[in-house]
């Protein structure tokens, strides 16, 4: 076997990780693996590990990827997943599914390739992360006890009560997009999970992120606002612009942020960054 280690958030996938560990168990003989308690338990996991590991497997959401990739960033090292999200919106974008013989052919194979990540001021993101609606929809959504029917429930009570955000651009050049929106994202990748494609046109390796604006649409438009996130058509609407950039600077009138899907504070003003082909990940 590769020199390879298994990071394990139990807290993610309905905190049901047994059956993977048992399937890992049966499959490789002594598997090095961790249970991962808390995010400064992977990072010491990774530091401890770092010289004899090649390949670290994150079995998880979005949100253990990211804790991952943040120590892989600009090294050698090798990341792979087991997506084990409500969303999975990278592993879904990187082509990484929930079937572990496939994982360890990938990992006998041992291909990899580099992918753009970037950072909201000093924080990495590697898929989507924004301010705005869909921040605050994070931020409620993380009381309760998560998966795809809470999201839909906190989006719609969310969507009621909501005050569009003030985006002031720092940048030349994109001043003409100052004003009120709905939301702001910052996409590397197409989709936030489950399908849901905030960017169709986004791509990790081509050094730029999708800054997406989407204007307050009235409640009425949102199921074809939703028909058309789902179904890659988000480019033709008219509450939506598109912005691909390397860096870029702003003004936004509010702290509430999701990175890759978690809650963050973060202060404003903003400033976005691509670290192109910054992280190495299996194929
Ligand atoms: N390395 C880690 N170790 C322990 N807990 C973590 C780690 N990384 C993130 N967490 C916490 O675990 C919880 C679930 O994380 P994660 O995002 O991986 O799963 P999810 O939310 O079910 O998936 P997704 O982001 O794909 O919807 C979050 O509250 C997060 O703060």
């Amino acid at each position: 076997m590769e020199k390879v280690a298994f990071i394990i958030n139990p807290f993610s996938a309905k905190k049901n990780y047994q059956p993977f560990l048992d399937a890992l168990q049966k499959k490789v003989e002594n598997p090095l693996y961790y249970i991962s308690e808390s995010i400064e338990g992977t990072f010491d996991f990774i530091h401890q590990n770092f010289d004899q590991v090649d390949i670290f497997v994150a079995v998880g959401g979005d949100g253990t990827i990211s804790t991952v990739a943040q120590k892989l960033i600009n090294t050698e090292k090798i990341l792979a997943i087991f997506p084990a999200g409500s969303g999975n919106g990278f592993s879904n974008e990187t082509n990484f599914h929930k079937n572990l013989d496939e994982l360890l052919d990938k990992i006998k194979a041992k291909k990899s390739r580099n992918i753009d990540t970037f950072l909201v001021n000093e924080k990495l993101s590697i898929n989507v992360s924004g301010t705005g609606f869909d921040g605050k929809v994070v931020k409620e959504f993380e009381k309760t006890e998560r998966g795809f029917k809470n999201y839909i429930k906190v989006s719609i009570q969310t969507f009621f009560n909501y005050k569009p955000i003030k985006v002031k651009f720092i940048t030349e050049n994109f001043k003409q997009y100052n004003g009120k929106y709905l939301m702001l994202n910052i996409a590397n990748t197409r989709q936030f999970g489950n399908n849901a494609y905030i960017a169709p046109k986004a791509s990790k390796s081509d050094g730029l992120v999708d800054l997406v604006l989407v204007k307050k649409f009235p409640l009425t438009y949102s199921p074809f606002f939703a028909f058309r996130m789902f179904t890659k058509r988000l480019k033709d609407d008219d509450y939506v612009t598109y912005l691909p950039v390397s860096e870029i600077e702003f003004k936004v009138s509010t702290k509430n942020w999701h990175l890759d899907g978690e809650f963050n504070k973060i202060k404003s003003p903003i400033h976005i960054k691509v670290l192109p082909k910054s992280l190495r990940i299996l194929i």
